[in-house]
């Protein structure tokens, strides 16, 4: 049986907004087991960003609980990584990936062959000694999931870190991202706006309803590991499944689009 990893219990963020109150998502429920890969979607201001805000501690809770389990405490907690500027600009690619490394006074010789191997993950040994502004989107966000991973901590959080890419960079940083995440295993709680993603990435979907977000559906994703892209997409089940999600996701999206204008901006 896997090891329980992250428990949500009846969770609730309010924020005050020019005199009212603004309620970001409530009633959330959700364990997450040691070692899974969980994508959530919803329409556009459910409250994503703020539940994984509130997961990684950025945000405390209106009311409800969490527990995250910290197996070793020598590691850290938690990591994140966003859509865009995630990565230091006045630091190489090699300093951005042993950062976390940097600061935890890892001794030289292990932060080196850490960050050598999550070059060669990436495929940017050729890159480590150049500088954020010359490389390009992907290759930014590259860095970035390299960065968390090679901190080694008990979960990851990513809010939408490819949703700015192109396609083509798209395809290529899940493939090794998946790569990565096969080797490690990490759990992981990712947020996007495309099923195509969460589909090919996840364990499991968590479906939030539209404004003020709660927990409407959830999808097991019984694809083996390790993953290939390509093939996942040819498949008739993964049609079949997006299809299902993207009906009841529509009607989510329906109902946020004719709240538009109803909250306060
Ligand atoms: N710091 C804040 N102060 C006030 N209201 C906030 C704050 N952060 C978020 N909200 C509100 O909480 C709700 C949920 O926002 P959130 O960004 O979590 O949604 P989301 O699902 O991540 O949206 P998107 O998909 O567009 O990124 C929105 O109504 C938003 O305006």
């Amino acid at each position: 049986m896997q090891v329980e990893k992250i428990r949500i219990e009846q969770l609730r963020k309010q924020f005050v907004k020019k005199n009212k109150m603004v309620e970001a998502f409530h009633s959330i429920s959700l364990q997450i087991k040691d070692g899974e890969f969980v994508s959530i979607v919803g329409p556009s201001g459910c409250g994503k960003t703020t539940l994984l805000r509130v997961i990684a501690g950025l945000e405390l809770p209106t009311s409800g609980t969490m527990h995250i389990q910290h197996h070793d405490s020598n590691q850290p907690l938690n990591a994140m990584v966003f859509q865009e500027h995630s990565i230091f600009p006045w630091m190489t690619v090699r300093e951005n990936i042993a950062y976390g490394l940097t600061m935890r006074k890892v001794p030289p010789s292990i932060k080196k062959s850490i960050v050598d191997h999550y070059l060669l993950k990436i495929n940017m040994v050729n890159f480590a000694e150049s500088y954020p502004h010359q490389l390009s989107g992907g290759m930014k966000q590259r860095v970035s999931v390299a960065r968390a991973f090679a901190n080694d901590p008990e979960i990851l959080l990513m809010d939408e870190p490819f949703t700015a890419l192109d396609e083509q960079n798209r395809l290529l940083i899940q493939q090794e991202l998946l790569k990565i995440w096969e080797e490690n295993q990490k759990t992981v709680v990712f947020i996007t706006h495309s099923i195509e993603e969460a589909i090919l990435l996840s364990d499991r979907i968590i479906m939030m309803s539209a404004h003020p977000g709660t927990l409407i559906a959830e999808y097991e994703i019984p694809f083996p590991r390790p993953r290939k892209i390509e093939e996942i997409r040819s498949s008739t089940f993964y049609k079949n499944m997006f299809n299902e999600i993207w009906m009841q996701l529509k009607e989510e999206v329906e109902k946020s689009r004719s709240m538009e204008g109803m909250l306060p901006i």
